[in-house]
């Protein structure tokens, strides 16, 4: 899969990354979104792939564009077989949120970045619009620390792992009221807080390297994200686990729903029987062959943002594949017209 993919997914992030930049620091979050998403399906459009959308565009708000269930890549066309090889008629899975952090496009805050996932067919765990319970952690923590114990327990497991003292820990915690209890327990135990507004997307695959200063990921954040942050630590090894939420009291922000009730009744009616299930890394990207991809919209922790310069455009980009077992950072100059300096740094 992967070699047939090839680079054009990082083409399909880069376009969507260099669109939403375009909107930084304008204050309009859904523009830069909107932007997004029409740049990742155009250029998605233009691969040889037999694509369907599994995390996408709003589960529940109709959206045109990247929606559930949308079929994208050239090979989903009819007779398709006339034009495109075997490799290419594969049907393959895509979790997108082409632009993960609007507000802090918005706002031009770090940490902003288009991402995708991809699998072969049934390789996604296909994650309700729901919220999640996530933990992140390193390579090094991978099935020792565990979502079910306390947060006290797995920052002294971390570490262990890590061999360091526990106040040499830095925890991402999403920045919302239900995270004040958990906030207050790991400063306790001694760790620091870095609270992050959004895009815990990044939060969680910072965890997979050294070097980011973060060694942890612990709350609630989306769950169609968990799916995309799980498929990144997946390939690269790390360690994630993700528990829905299902309880509007529990989350306090947002949208899930009427009632607890009509919450389960939903999941189930969408074959999830536990609602309380703790997937982990392998459960949520469970495919064979499970490939991320994501270019920095505005300079994070992993990639830097979009530049621009007079006739293009310069990206950085992440692709981890657990088929190769690399993680590939990419740096492109985009040029689209004709620029004076091509800058070598
Ligand atoms: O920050 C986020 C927003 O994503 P996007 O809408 O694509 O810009 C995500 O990283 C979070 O995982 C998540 O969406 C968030 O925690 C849910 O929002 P909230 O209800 O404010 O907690
Ligand atoms: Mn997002
Ligand atoms: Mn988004």
């Amino acid at each position: 899969m992967e070699n047939t993919l090839g680079l054009e997914i990082i083409e399909v992030v880069e376009q969507a990354a260099i669109a939403s930049a375009r909107w930084m620091g304008k204050g309009e979050k859904n523009i830069a979104d909107q932007v997004a998403v029409e740049a990742m399906r155009e250029r998605m459009n233009k691969i040889h792939m037999r694509g369907r959308i599994v995390i996408g565009e709003g589960e529940r708000d109709d959206a045109p564009m990247l929606y559930i269930g949308e079929e994208v890549g050239i090979c989903t066309q009819e007779n398709a077989e006339a034009f495109c090889n075997p490799d290419e008629l594969v049907e393959i899975d895509i979790a997108v949120d082409p632009c993960e952090g609007t507000n802090l496009v918005a706002y031009g805050q770090p940490g902003s970045m288009a991402v995708l996932a991809i699998s072969e067919k049934g390789g996604l765990f296909a994650a309700p619009d729901f919220y999640m319970k996530k933990l992140a952690a390193p390579p090094a923590a991978k099935g020792k620390v565990d979502i079910n114990k306390s947060a006290t327990e797995n920052l002294k497991i971390l570490a262990e792992c890590l061999d360091r003292a526990v106040e040499e820990l830095v925890i991402v915690v999403m920045k919302r009221d239900r995270h004040a209890g958990l906030i207050k327990e790991i400063r306790d135990a001694g760790a620091r807080v870095s609270l992050i507004s959004d895009g815990d997307v990044g939060a969680a695959i910072s965890c997979g390297f050294a070097g980011t200063n973060i060694h942890a990921l612990m709350g609630i954040g989306a769950a169609p994200e968990g799916v995309i942050s799980a498929a990144a630590m997946r390939a690269m090894g790390g360690h994630f686990q993700g528990q829905l939420i299902y309880d509007p009291e529990v989350v306090q922000t947002g949208l899930i729903g009427e009632s607890k009730q009509a919450n389960i009744d939903r999941l189930k009616s969408m074959n999830i029987t536990d609602p309380d299930k703790v997937y982990d890394a392998h459960e949520l990207a469970s495919g064979e062959t499970v490939l991320f991809a994501g270019c920095g919209i505005t300079t994070g922790n992993l990639m830097q943002g979009v530049r621009f310069f007079g006739g293009g455009a310069r990206t950085q980009s992440l692709v981890i594949s657990n088929q190769s077992s690399t993680a590939r950072f990419v740096d492109t100059i985009h040029m689209s017209g004709q620029p004076k300096v091509v800058q070598l740094h």
